[in-house]
């Protein structure tokens, strides 16, 4: 069974929480936390995230207020793509031209219908591959110029 780790701050607990239980059954979860309403920081979280689904070779699904402050701390982890998704269409095009492997989105900003729909659609699609493998491939290899020799 696919497993799927999943990770929010205070912010996102009320929809991880829901989504968990959306896709229970249909996938394996796995919960990096927060695991309560208490304030606490998102790059902990989303680090640990990260992590987790590198190491499994697994999905991840991050949600904060915004979806942006966990988005950009995935991101920072090489191997990790992370597409903060605000509709159906993002989510599809996330995975099929980007292959992303962790969806990013924001409890204050989309109602629970809509997050539901969006995590049914970048799970349920594929990547396509070909000239978005080369791509792909091109974003591990970007050094910024401040950092060449
Ligand atoms: O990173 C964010 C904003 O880009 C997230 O939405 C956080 O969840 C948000 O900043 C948390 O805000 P709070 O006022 O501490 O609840």
């Amino acid at each position: 069974m696919r497993t799927i780790v999943f990770g929010s701050d205070h912010a996102g607990l009320g929809l991880k929480n829901i989504l968990m239980e959306h896709l229970a059954g249909r996938f394996k979860t796995i919960d990096v936390g927060t695991h309560s309403l208490e304030s606490c920081d998102y790059p902990n979280i989303a680090g640990k995230l990260a992590e987790e689904v590198l190491n499994l070779e697994a999905t991840g699904i991050l949600i904060c207020g915004s979806g942006i402050g966990v988005s950009i701390t995935a991101n920072r982890f090489e191997g990790i793509r992370a597409a903060l998704c605000a509709n159906e269409y993002m989510a599809r095009m996330s995975r099929m031209h980007n292959d992303a492997n962790v969806l990013c989105m924001g409890e204050r900003i989309i109602g629970v219908d809509l997050a539901k729909a969006i995590a049914d659609a970048f799970l349920g699609t594929e990547f396509e591959g070909g000239r978005h493998q080369r791509r792909v491939d091109l974003i591990d290899r970007q050094t910024p110029a401040h950092k060449q020799s």
